[in-house]
């Protein structure tokens, strides 16, 4: 392996991997430690967790990296019962590898460490250096109904995402199986679900079967080529405050989109697309204030681009990364293929009434 960028993307591959296995035990575990945030949405002891093994790994292999990820310790400073919960899960989660969990450093030292590694992802971001950004559940109002929810990092060299990996605990592993509604009944261990997609600049998207050891073999994946728009298919949030569920469906009428939008949570839209489960993703904002995080958006945006899609705002504008810790100069997300982009993004404007 000497292809650019190879290790950041096993040890990024093998640190969703980790993530996720936390994230399904959670799941299964009666008290999820849910806890509100300033902005009212929910947090549990899965994302503090989630987060801290994903940094850990990151600072033993890439000590100089800045990291950027949505969650922070201060609540957990006091709050020593769920911190408890938090470090119990986190001391006792491995990779069942012992070389992929060598790679990833092992185990944190303590539990006041894993604060400390928690607070690490307060990286003010920006347009300068290695800054990876990670969000340890997306969706976790998907996560918590039992539906879908993806564990996100993505690797930001002077403002461009690098390397991008989704971990997707409940979407089906093949490739082909057809885009199905969040209805919140998709988590299961059964057999064939659970999904890891990749991508490297200029190498291409994959996808494997997300594991609990070392990593599976990869497949490259593309987004499929829409040849009558009346057969494609568009995904939105389920959350009808995170994206303009009515604008979108005048949108669909417009473009001659006969079927219903497929609402999943979480970035495993961006998955969906980039290996032709679906075709188009549609976010149009809810209000003038909210800005799209970074961590909501960089490993989607990457995947989907090297699938051969393309992903702009409203305004047709790609997204900056290189803002901050948010798209503060975007609004909005339009992923779809290349050769459809421009047709979707020119009715959006029309419906939306953006110059
Ligand atoms: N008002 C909002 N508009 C758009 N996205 C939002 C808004 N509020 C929260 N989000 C974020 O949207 C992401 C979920 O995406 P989706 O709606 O596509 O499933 C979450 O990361 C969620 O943040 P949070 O993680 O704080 O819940
Ligand atoms: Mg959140
Ligand atoms: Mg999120
Ligand atoms: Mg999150």
């Amino acid at each position: 392996m000497t292809s650019l960028y190879s290790k950041e993307l096993e040890i990024a591959q093998l640190a969703v991997q980790r993530a996720s296995i936390l994230t399904k035990r959670v799941f299964h575990e009666k008290t999820k430690g849910t806890v509100s945030k300033d902005d009212a949405s929910p947090v549990t002891i899965g994302d503090f967790g989630a987060q801290a093994l994903i940094i850990s790994a990151l600072k033993h292999n890439f000590p100089h990296d800045e990291v950027v990820a949505e969650e922070e310790a201060a609540e957990l400073r006091s709050n020593s019962a769920l911190r408890d919960q938090i470090w119990e899960l986190v001391r006792t989660t491995q990779l069942d590898d012992v070389a992929a969990e060598g790679l990833l450093g092992g185990a944190i030292k303590d539990a006041e460490s894993m604060l400390d590694i928690i607070d690490k992802g307060n990286s003010k971001g920006g347009r300068v250096g290695r800054i990876w950004t990670i969000d340890p559940i997306d969706g976790t109002k998907g996560f918590l109904r039992g539906g879908q929810y993806a564990v996100c990092l993505a690797l930001l060299e002077d403002g461009e995402v690098k390397v991008g990996t989704i971990g997707c605990p409940n979407l089906p592993v093949d490739d082909s199986a057809p885009l199905t509604a969040d209805i919140g009944a998709n988590a299961t261990d059964e057999e064939g679900r659970g999904v890891l997609f990749s991508a490297v600049i200029g190498q291409g998207a994959t996808s494997r079967p997300l594991k609990t050891g070392a990593l599976a073999e990869g497949k490259s994946i593309s987004m499929k080529p829409i040849t009558e728009m009346s057969n494609a298919s568009f995904c939105e949030s389920v959350e009808a405050g995170h994206s303009n569920q009515s604008e979108s469906a005048r949108i669909a009428q417009k473009l001659g989109i006969t079927k219903p939008s497929v609402r999943m949570d979480s970035q495993a839209k961006y998955g969906s697309i980039a290996r032709g489960a679906g075709d188009i993703y549609l976010r149009l904002p809810t209000s003038k204030t909210y800005q799209e995080k970074i961590w909501d958006h960089a490993a989607g945006d990457l995947i989907v681009r090297e699938a051969g899609g393309q992903v702009t705002d409203t305004k047709g504008n790609r997204l900056d990364f290189g803002v901050g810790r948010t798209l503060a100069t975007n609004s909005g997300v339009i992923a779809a293929p290349k050769a459809v982009h421009s047709q979707v993004l020119s009715v959006v404007q029309e419906v939306l009434g953006v110059k």
